[in-house]
């Protein structure tokens, strides 16, 4: 594992999209390595294996990770069983996965070797990954079947190294005007692209702040940009926390919303310098979908998260893509419509529900893959001030409750603040000031960077203070105002 000194050096390159391209391709190779399996004549009882050679040509063109190309060692396994002529086919459930992880095992690590500018690995994996996966499929067949041993030392692993080289033939020769048909057709990034898309599965990413979400220097430019929308930004998000996130349109705050879910950098192209870590784990070191069971996000135009027809049966789709028990859903659907107030509505048309209805339902949603952390991306903006209020209401109970750390990006602060425990200001992609509600506030009408959201009692406070009068609490409410006018009424009186 290499380690990172400074980690505002360290790129991590996208493309957009092609997170399932591995999916594609290698259906389309082990279907031809099917075909030729059945139709491929032998020579002397000799043939190459075209699926191993089907599914290393998959594995050289898209790089999957380990517990892919696991996947892709199954189904190959599954297609010979099916398949094979041989007594004894079982052992392929064992060996196809050996050569599957033998071949991405020489991706991840032999890519740099080239003979005359073109890649070496179509060569090696194919006699590599047979050899492998042959010899353990032999070992099995001979235990299995109780073969003497000089029919496997003299006979069958003999056997297993020729069907090596052949592979080592047919690899290659699958390999390059497969890449030269995808690339054409656009399924696959050519090889320049392909070069600048990062992996950083070598690195000991580790970070050096504490926290449920830690972000540290990062910068990011979207794909096909010049500019970066976030620039080296550090934050750290705490357990318990309500943290609110403000800024002026454009200030970068969904894409920053956006890094804590890890759609950026996995979701989105672009160029992500520094790195955000969830739980301790770089999120360029882990899926979308396992941030999801830590993450939960709210978007803006939260209405694109619903997909059913029914209350119950939305939370129900929710939990069914996370493969909860059918005998636990129905607890599961009752235990979260509690959770967000909507239980008398749990047979609902998603048309009859009101907007605030609906978010809550998204809010569910959310809840049922049971994370820890709740992002809201400018969750008030279609409500009215009623709608407002219940809400933060929920997210409050949610937080102290039900011990969800909050992240909400708002603009209407005065509706947020009461509840909220940290504000960060950002303001054209740079962390320009977090602390708690008093110290950020302040910041903003000291340095006049958005100070129209700041809440009005609180800029009367400033504008006293600027005045030359002095108050022992800050006025985050007009509750909090009258209190302290009370408290300060002798001096001022004095000073009048
Ligand atoms: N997919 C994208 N591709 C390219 N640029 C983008 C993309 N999404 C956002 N941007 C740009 O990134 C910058 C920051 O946008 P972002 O949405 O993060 O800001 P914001 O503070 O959340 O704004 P708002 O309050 O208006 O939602 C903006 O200049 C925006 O145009």
């Amino acid at each position: 594992m290499k380690h990172i000194e400074d980690i505002s050096t360290l790129e991590f390159h996208h493309r957009q999209g092609g997170q399932f391209r591995w999916i594609t391709i290698t259906t389309l190779m082990l279907a031809i390595g099917t075909i030729l399996h059945l139709v491929s004549p032998s020579v002397g009882g000799v043939t190459p294996n075209w699926t191993i050679a089907t599914y290393c040509v998959a594995i050289c063109l898209t790089k999957p990770t380990y517990r892919q190309a696991l996947g892709i060692g199954l189904v190959a396994a599954l297609i010979n069983v099916l398949t094979s002529k041989s007594g004894f086919p079982y052992g392929n459930l064992i060996s196809e996965p050996i050569g599957a992880l033998t071949c991405a095992f020489l991706v991840k690590n032999l890519a740099f070797l080239k003979f005359r500018g073109h890649s070496c690995l179509p060569v090696l994996t194919g006699f590599a990954a047979t050899c492998m996966s042959g010899g353990a499929f032999v070992t099995i067949l001979k235990f299995a079947l109780g073969l003497p041993n000089n029919v496997y030392f003299t006979g069958m692993l003999p056997l297993v190294v020729i069907v090596g080289a052949l592979n080592a033939v047919v690899t290659p020769l699958m390999y390059f005007p497969a890449l030269r048909l995808f690339v054409s057709r656009g399924i696959l990034d050519s090889l320049e692209e392909q070069s600048v898309t990062s992996d950083h599965s070598q690195y000991d990413l580790k970070p050096s702040v504490p926290g449920l979400i830690s972000i540290e220097h990062l910068s990011y430019t979207y794909n096909k940009q010049t500019t970066p929308v976030l620039d080296d930004v550090s934050l750290a998000v705490h357990k318990g926390d309500f943290l609110v996130i403000t800024g002026e349109s454009g200030s970068g705050k969904s894409s920053l919303c956006m890094a804590m879910t890890g759609a950026i950098p996995h979701y989105f192209g672009g160029v992500m310098k520094g790195m955000v870590y969830v739980d301790g784990k770089a999120t360029t070191q882990t899926t979308i979908s396992r941030l999801a069971s830590r993450v939960g996000a709210m978007l803006d135009d939260y209405d694109s998260q619903l997909v059913a027809m029914t209350v119950e049966e939305e939370i129900a789709f929710s939990l069914e893509n996370q493969g909860v028990a059918p005998d636990k859903i129905e607890t599961a659907i009752t235990e979260v419509l509690e959770k967000v107030k909507l239980t008398p509505y749990r047979t609902r048309q998603l048309t009859n529900l009101s907007g605030g209805q609906r978010q809550r339902l998204v809010i569910a949603g959310v809840l049922a893959t049971n994370p820890e952390i709740l992002v809201f991306d400018e969750p008030t903006s279609a409500l009215d001030p009623e709608g407002t209020h219940d809400f933060y209401e929920l997210v409050h109970e949610l937080n102290v409750r039900y011990g969800h750390t909050i992240v909400v990006i708002e603009h209407n602060l005065e509706a947020a603040l009461p509840y909220a425990n940290r504000l960060v200001l950002l303001d054209h992609g740079q962390l320009r000031s977090d602390g708690d509600v008093e110290t950020t506030l302040r910041y903003m009408y000291d340095h006049d960077i958005y100070a129209t959201a700041v809440p009005k009692v609180f800029a009367c406070q400033m504008d006293l203070e600027k005045a030359g009068y002095q108050f022992d609490q800050p006025w985050l409410s007009v509750e909090a105002a009258v209190r302290s006018l009370q408290d300060a009424a002798p001096a001022l009186e004095r000073a009048v």
